[in-house]
């Protein structure tokens, strides 16, 4: 898919303020700071559309942003943070749990994890959670200018053991804007 326009919508803090429009939503989930605003940020081709932080925790809410008029990606508050407060925790996971399992809107979800860490438990827990409610998705491995060579031969191995029904591997790097391309390509299929 081509983005022509991408622009902030709403944010939700609550499952009862989500978007009472049917267009088709496309998912970005993840462990906080492994990159899904900065990613949100290279694929629109705007900087500062969603916020991004070196220190997890960033974003809190569910942020929509209108694409092309037509459809939705969907920023969420990051998994597997320890460090934040346990009722906050507690709170994110409902929120998170909740529009994940029961939005009839989502198209796709793309799960993204850290490719200098693929076998994350918390990961592998989310490719489950989304395997129970039969939600299409695929994976991006973020990060991947870190990579030395020896890793890379290492990492789609590692996952390919666990996620036997995602629908694509994405190498992704929002430094040197590798994995943009074909990341759009499979995206053009959850448009709607
Ligand atoms: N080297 C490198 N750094 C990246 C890449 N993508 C994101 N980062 C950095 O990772 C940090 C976290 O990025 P965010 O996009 O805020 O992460 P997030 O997943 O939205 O985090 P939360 O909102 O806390 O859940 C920032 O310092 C980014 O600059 C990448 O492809 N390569
Ligand atoms: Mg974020």
């Amino acid at each position: 898919m081509k983005i022509d326009s991408a622009t902030f919508y709403k944010s939700c803090s609550e499952l009862k303020g989500l978007p009472v429009s049917s267009l088709p939503e496309i998912v970005f989930v993840g462990r906080s700071n492994v990159g899904k605003s900065t990613l949100l940020n290279t694929l629109t081709g705007r900087k500062a559309l969603a916020k991004t932080s070196s220190t997890p925790g960033k974003t809190q809410l569910i942020n929509y942003f209108t694409i092309n008029d037509r459809l939705y990606f969907v920023d969420l508050p990051g998994y597997g943070y320890a460090k934040v407060a346990k009722g906050q925790r507690y709170e994110w996971g409902r929120l998170l749990g909740g529009y994940i399992s029961e939005r009839e809107e989502i198209s796709l979800v793309v799960l993204l994890i850290d490719s200098r860490h693929p076998d994350m438990e918390s990961d592998q827990q989310m490719i489950e959670f989304l395997e129970y409610y039969q939600r299409p998705y695929g994976i991006v491995l973020t990060k991947y200018d870190k990579l030395k060579q020896k890793e890379k031969s290492r990492v789609r191995k590692a996952l390919k053991s666990f996620s036997l029904k995602t629908k694509f591997i994405v190498n992704y790097s929002a430094l040197s804007g590798e994995g943009k391309e074909s990341l759009l390509e499979q995206l053009e299929n959850y448009t709607g």
